[in-house]
């Protein structure tokens, strides 16, 4: 009984990784799935595609470790945070598709709750902004459209859930209506100072609490798995949204350690301890991580766009054929061109927070071709994480050198993380263990399950592939930073 199965319920895929005691990976199963686009700006999930591919997955990396479920002392679940479920409390059907972090619809709900004057108050609660990329208004949103759920939520017959709730239900069999405290705290209804649910602000949005789960911390109890689905019984001993499941597998777990994961989009956390940092520069607080009812605070910097750049060269400029062709073309590029692109494909997220803007690219010229494209488009996944630092930066001062530690598909990229390295002027340290997020979720359930050393023994394991130094000429760095930012201010002042 010493492994422990990691589920990580991604955006695009659900992945399942087995772990042994010492957290080596023994197996891995991944399935994709798909993405529905009813209308522009909208983006929906079908739960039961969430869940049919994290059961198989989970089976499948249980069968190719060739262990039995008897050997499993816990699992972990690490989600998509944000995307949104309501079921039937009787019957475990959804009312609705998932509503999807990425999703515009409540933009307007947003801008009224806004011009009302809100904001200050829900922000100085939860710790975030009010823009659709929450939990909040797509749950109302589902409350005003779908016929007669409003009714049916107050009579206590509903339930809601981010998707680690929807995972534990299906788990337990319709048992276990629960979520973490990391989850909970991107709701945009959970008070995260003093961990309750803010009835204010639901009366808000008109969300009967009947709906909500009960908050647990993110090591410890989430019920058992049905006997049939893995042949035995397995505790659930650790949740925590993928952000923050990657900051414990990055063991960052002192005050000013940071880490940054560059997958579809980029996320950065920077641990702040014990204290709530309110942001004066549009970043969010959130919960870094809740443990033996104590709670670890951390600023969170959220990037839309980051490895989605390269998938654009790929599929949209079609310039690549694989993400990794991005580097060697970016390395033939015309150092003297001074081509800047600004992928605000979706918007722009932290810390501008511009649903509105869409991409823009600056100084063509008849040279620029397919390789400056793609050194541009790398180079601005560096501006925006320097874009995220300086409002960390600015926000709380960061006691000793700050390192950036990254993980993440996009790190693969040696000349991606150079530039990190040179444009923030600080190191940048990739770990030999790239499956972070899951390596988090295995560790909280490991740590409850007694399988797992304590934090600082875990954090002495974690050890480094390569650490990036920066090497760029100090007034480059300024003079290339300065002309992002007057790009960013052109493509704000264009939407
Ligand atoms: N060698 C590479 N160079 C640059 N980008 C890469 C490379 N390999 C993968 N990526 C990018 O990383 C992303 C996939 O990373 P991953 O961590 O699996 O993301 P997610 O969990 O969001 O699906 C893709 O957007 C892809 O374009
Ligand atoms: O599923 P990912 O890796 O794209 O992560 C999504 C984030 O949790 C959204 O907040």
């Amino acid at each position: 009984m010493t492994h422990i199965l990691a589920i990580d319920q991604g955006t695009t895929s659900s992945r399942a990784i087995l772990f042994d005691g010492s957290l080596n990976v023994v197996s891995m199963a991944q399935e994709e799935f798909r993405q529905h686009f009813p209308a522009s700006g909208w983006v929906e999930h079908d739960p039961s595609d969430l869940w049919a591919t994290v059961a198989a997955t989970a089976r499948a990396a249980i069968e190719r470790a060739g262990i039995g479920a008897r050997d499993i002392a816990a699992i972990g679940i690490t989600n998509q945070r944000e995307t949104t479920l309501l079921w039937d409390r009787k019957t475990g059907r959804p009312l609705h598709n998932a509503i999807v972090w990425q999703d515009r619809r409540t933009a307007d709900l947003c801008e009224r709750l806004k011009a009302a004057g809100h904001e200050p108050m829900i922000s100085a609660r939860t710790g975030l902004l009010l823009d659709p990329y929450f939990s909040g208004t797509k749950l109302a949103w589902f409350l005003d459209h779908v016929e007669g759920a409003r009714a049916r939520a107050k009579a206590g017959e509903l339930a809601f859930g981010t998707v680690d709730s929807w995972l534990i239900w299906n788990l337990t069999g319709g048992q276990v209506h629960v979520t973490d405290a990391t989850n909970a705290a991107r709701t945009l209804l959970y008070n995260i100072a003093e961990n309750r649910w803010d009835a204010e602000i639901c009366g808000l949005l008109d969300i009967p609490m009947q709906l909500l789960p009960e908050v647990r911390d993110c090591a410890g109890d989430f019920g058992v798995t049905r006997a049939d689905l893995f042949g035995r019984e397995i505790p659930i001993l650790g949740v925590a949204g993928d952000q923050q499941a990657a900051t414990v597998g990055q063991a960052c777990f002192r005050p000013g350690m940071m880490k940054s994961t560059y997958g579809t989009g980029c996320f950065a956390l920077l641990n702040t301890g014990a204290d709530l940092v309110p942001s004066r520069n549009r970043l969010l607080t959130t919960i870094a991580y809740r443990l033996d009812g104590k709670t670890t605070y951390a600023l969170e910097g959220s990037i839309f766009i980051a490895g989605a750049v390269v998938q654009w060269l790929r599929d949209g400029l079609k310039i690549i054929r694989t993400a990794s062709e991005s580097q060697p073309l970016a390395q033939k590029a015309d150092e003297t061109q001074e081509v800047v692109m600004v992928p605000a494909f979706t918007g722009l997220g932290a810390p501008y927070w511009r649903p509105d803007c869409r991409g823009a690219i600056f100084g063509l010229t008849r040279n620029s071709g397919p390789a400056e494209f793609a050194r541009a488009a790398l180079e601005s996944v560096g501006y925006q994480t320097r874009d995220l630092l300086e409002a960390m930066r600015a926000d709380w001062t960061t006691p000793g050198q700050a390192v950036l530690r990254v993980d993440g598909g996009m790190t693969a990229s040696d000349w991606s993380m150079q530039f990190l390295a040179d444009i923030l002027g600080a190191p940048v340290d990739r770990p030999r263990v790239t499956e972070t997020t899951a390596l988090g979720a295995a560790y909280l359930a490991g740590l409850a399950a007694g399988v797992c050393p304590g934090p600082e023994q875990f954090a002495s394991q974690w050890a480094l592939d390569r650490r990036f130094e920066p090497r760029m000429d100090d007034s480059l760095r300024q003079a290339k930073y300065a002309r992002w930012k007057k790009a960013v201010a052109a493509t704000m002042e264009a939407a």
